[in-house]
């Protein structure tokens, strides 16, 4: 929020509690006003939402409902996340360094279907009488083709590879998928698509990153995978996210959580919620200069030997964002 204010832009900021606070202050972690002020924002910018406190709570009252009630009510289906290595913090990544080195990939990911919102799900007894957990994984065909269109658009504004990542081996809803996004390749002829499993996708994210340039995948396997992709490059303090409904409305957030292990202390990476800020005025405020501005700043600072402790340093988050600041 600082660094969008310094940016002078005219925008007007509202905000509204989700997750544990709106739970712990009014009974249900995404209010109908919170969810009311987010179809009437042209954008939205959010915290990441986990509490600890609440984790034994019924799954519709928990933090995680907000930020999934959200994707859903807004039709959020595209869920872009970039992972792009800075060449000053090579030197962080879990790999080695000429292996980070020039990673340049951008995962799409599905965020409205999946297992993550199959239905029946539930708890039930086996003829055994054992407890049992059960999930649907689902997709339809109009699913999987309107993330695969944006996968191919995508690709087309990079450098036209796309890798479609799924488990068509074992899962009828990813021969489905395979199958939908080969149909759509037909209309992107200019684009080279390939297929991935995606327990090889984890492998090779890690043997041979530079190989991919855009990802596109289903909610489960591109949550999971974009923190592997996080530490890829770094940490995953880094990394933003832009969540987009059909007409480009968004919802901007770091691809990591409430960091429960850290909250409180002063030492959360705030670059992945800037970078956010960022990417939220170039996809839905139309503002590139200022998004640039941003992402430069970013990479000014780094490039000054700005460090959180994830990144090996000991700037509090704060500190790391007066970096940023003055970098503007
Ligand atoms: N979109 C959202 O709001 C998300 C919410 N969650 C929720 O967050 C809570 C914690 O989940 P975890 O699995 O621990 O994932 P997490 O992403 O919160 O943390 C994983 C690890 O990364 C570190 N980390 C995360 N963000 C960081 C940052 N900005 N700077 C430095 N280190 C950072 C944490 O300290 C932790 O060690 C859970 O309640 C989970 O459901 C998880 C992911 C996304
Ligand atoms: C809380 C989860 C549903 C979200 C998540 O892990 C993510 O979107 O990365
Ligand atoms: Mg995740």
């Amino acid at each position: 929020m600082r660094v969008l204010k310094a940016l002078d832009l005219g925008l007007r900021f509202e905000s509204a509690l989700a997750g544990g606070a709106a739970y712990k202050a009014g009974g249900h972690p995404l209010p109908p006003a919170t969810l009311d002020l987010a179809r009437r924002a042209d954008a939205i910018l959010f915290g990441a939402v986990g509490d600890p406190d609440c984790d034994t709570l019924p799954r519709e009252l928990r933090p995680e409902q907000a930020i999934l009630g959200l994707r859903k009510a807004l039709g959020l289906f595209a869920n872009l996340r970039p992972a792009k290595a800075f060449p000053e913090l090579v030197g962080e990544s879990a790999l080695k360094p000429e292996i980070a080195a020039g990673i340049d990939l951008m995962i799409v990911r599905e965020l409205t279907g999946d297992v993550y919102f199959g239905d029946p799900r539930g708890r039930r007894t086996t003829e055994a009488g054992l407890r049992e957990g059960f999930d649907m994984m689902r997709y339809d065909e109009a699913e999987v083709a309107r993330i695969a269109r944006l996968g191919f658009e995508t690709a087309r504004k990079r450098r036209k590879r796309l890798c479609s990542i799924d488990k068509a081996n074992v899962l009828e809803t990813s021969q489905l998928w395979r199958s939908v996004v080969i149909e759509v390749a037909a209309d992107y002829p200019d684009v080279e698509l390939s297929h991935m499993y995606v327990d090889n996708a984890a492998m090779q994210l890690v043997l041979r990153p530079q190989a991919f340039d855009t990802i596109v995948t289903g909610n489960l396997f591109g949550d999971i995978l974009s923190d592997q992709a996080s530490a890829c490059v770094g940490s995953i303090g880094l990394l933003p996210s832009a969540a987009l409904d059909a007409d480009g409305k968004g919802l901007y957030e770091p691809i990591h959580g409430s960091a429960p292990d850290i909250a409180g202390q002063g030492k959360a990476n705030p670059l992945a919620a800037i970078l956010s800020a960022a990417m939220m005025l170039r996809y839905s405020l139309k503002q590139p200069e200022a998004a640039e501005r941003i992402e430069a700043a970013v990479a000014r600072a780094l490039a000054d030997g700005a460090r959180t402790a994830d990144l090996g340093g000991a700037l509090s988050t704060r500190e790391m964002a007066d970096r940023v600041l003055a970098n503007l």
